[in-house]
């Protein structure tokens, strides 16, 4: 932010369970972020929209599929032996009949099979009527009986489950869907996220002159929630006031369009007279759920939750602060909404001795280096340079750790996979 006024906020929302200082554990802050919401419920979802979407309701056939006999084939639907009289497409058939058909076409009542195109000629008869007849060439015996029809309900029956609830939809459910004659599908709700992004000096392209900078989120943010389950709305930027903060969290839905389910905003959770989250939560009849977390970096994380139910998450404004923030708070929380477990944590072995530090968990991004968890360089709050080379994370307890001790560590969303690369890869 620009000239912070140095006066400082009283903490609200201290209150039993926490640190004296008002910070949560990393573990609490999580499992907070996770326990303090419940999965959405379902809504209905345009088919072109619904793909990745989990099935709330299962998909069952409203008619037979195929819901008329049809054709597999250009040629001609045949009733009895041929040579067969040529009659006009679409009409009932009698014994010794014919009429054209394309692929897809409907078998018209007393039609026994179609012969394709390649096996049958035309020609005229004695009495000048237009007759089919095989080809030379044509197998013998064809057109067997239902030879080249696709018959009704051969795929479904009216009535059977096409796409059982709970299945992640790909686009070859869509297509079945579209095929069934759906419109919409019920799927599992998915939390719409906004993103506010405060700063003054913040910039959005370009180089930064000295007292700007570029904005590290703009160009990511949406994406990482995407990533942690989450549906990116729009993202709006403010400045540095907290009659910004107000009218973009408050009341007013000019600037955030449709109510999200939830807001995450970065900057302005340090605790100068400059920075608004807790004031702006509090001013707008919100809880503090979480304010500040015993974590490096991003100590001054903060979670509220506003009056009509939207939660706002609190990103600190330094770059690495804040995506370490987004994951220990965002993630849980985003996941609590969207029906998913809260993000797997699992131990890493540490290739190095990590000293004690006073009071804090220190979240600490790490390459595999030899099946071991090496801390990466360039970990300062505002860097992002040693997070673009990372594999995982660790979290490292306050008292150390010693070298090839098992660490907690997470996984990044970009990098799911949390285990060493195979040899050779
Ligand atoms: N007196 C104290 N000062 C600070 C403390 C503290 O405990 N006592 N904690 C520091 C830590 S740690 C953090 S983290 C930040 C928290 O800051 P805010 O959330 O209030 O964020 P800002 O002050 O607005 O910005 C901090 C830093 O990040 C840069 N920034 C902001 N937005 C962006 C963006 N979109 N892209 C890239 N960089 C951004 C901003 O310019 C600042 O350099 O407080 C510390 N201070
Ligand atoms: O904790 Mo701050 O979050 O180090 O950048």
């Amino acid at each position: 932010m620009v000239a912070p006024a140095l006066q400082t906020v009283d903490r609200p929302g201290k209150d039993n369970g926490r640190a004296a200082h008002g910070e949560l554990t990393w573990d609490d802050a999580r499992r907070l972020a996770f326990d303090c919401a419940g999965p959405l419920g379902p809504e209905s979802m345009p088919l072109g929209e619904a793909t990745g979407r989990t099935l709330a309701a299962d998909v069952v056939a409203l008619q037979e599929m195929p819901h008329y006999a049809s054709s597999a084939m250009d040629g001609w639907t045949v009733s009895g032996d041929g040579p067969w009289v040529l009659t006009e497409a679409g009409q009932p058939l009698h014994s010794g009949e014919a009429s054209p058909v394309v692929t897809g076409g409907v078998i018209p009542p007393g039609a026994q099979a179609v012969l394709r195109v390649e096996s049958g000629r035309l020609g005229t008869n004695a009495a000048g009527q237009v007759m089919l007849m095989l080809r030379e060439g044509a197998s013998p015996g064809e057109p067997r009986p239902g030879q080249h029809i696709r018959k009704s309900g051969e795929e479904s029956a009216a009535g059977e489950v096409l796409i059982p609830a709970g299945t992640t939809l790909n686009p070859a459910h869509i297509a079945l869907a579209a095929v069934a004659g759906f419109d919409q599908l019920t799927v599992r709700g998915k939390p719409l996220v906004k993103m506010l992004v405060t700063g003054s000096e913040v910039v959005a392209a370009r180089l930064p002159a000295p007292g700007q900078v570029r904005d590290a989120f703009g160009p990511q943010l949406s994406t990482v929630i995407q990533m942690l389950g989450g549906t990116p709305g729009p993202l709006v930027r403010i400045g540095d006031s907290y009659e910004e903060w107000l009218t973009a969290l408050g009341a007013s839905e000019a600037p955030m369009g449709q109510w999200p389910d939830v807001v995450v905003t970065t900057g302005g959770t340090g605790r100068s007279g400059a920075d608004h989250f807790r004031n702006a939560v509090l001013a707008l009849g919100g809880r503090l759920l979480i304010d500040g977390i015993a974590m490096r970096p991003g100590h001054p994380a903060a979670m509220g939750k506003l009056p009509n139910g939207r939660f706002v998450v609190g990103l600190p404004g330094n770059p690495l602060a804040a995506l370490m923030a987004l994951f220990t708070v965002g993630g849980p929380l985003l996941a609590a909404l969207g029906h998913q477990p809260i993000p797997g944590i699992s131990p890493v072995p540490c290739g190095t001795i990590i000293d004690a530090h006073r009071a804090s968990t220190r979240l600490m991004p790490f390459r595999w280096i030899q099946d071991l968890a090496a801390p990466v360089d360039y970990t300062g709050p505002g860097m992002m340079r040693g997070l673009a080379t990372a594999d995982g994370v660790m979290v490292v307890p306050s008292r150390g750790v010693q070298p090839g001790e098992p660490v907690p560590a997470f996984a990044l969303p970009w990098r799911p996979e949390l285990r060493p690369p195979l040899a050779g890869s």
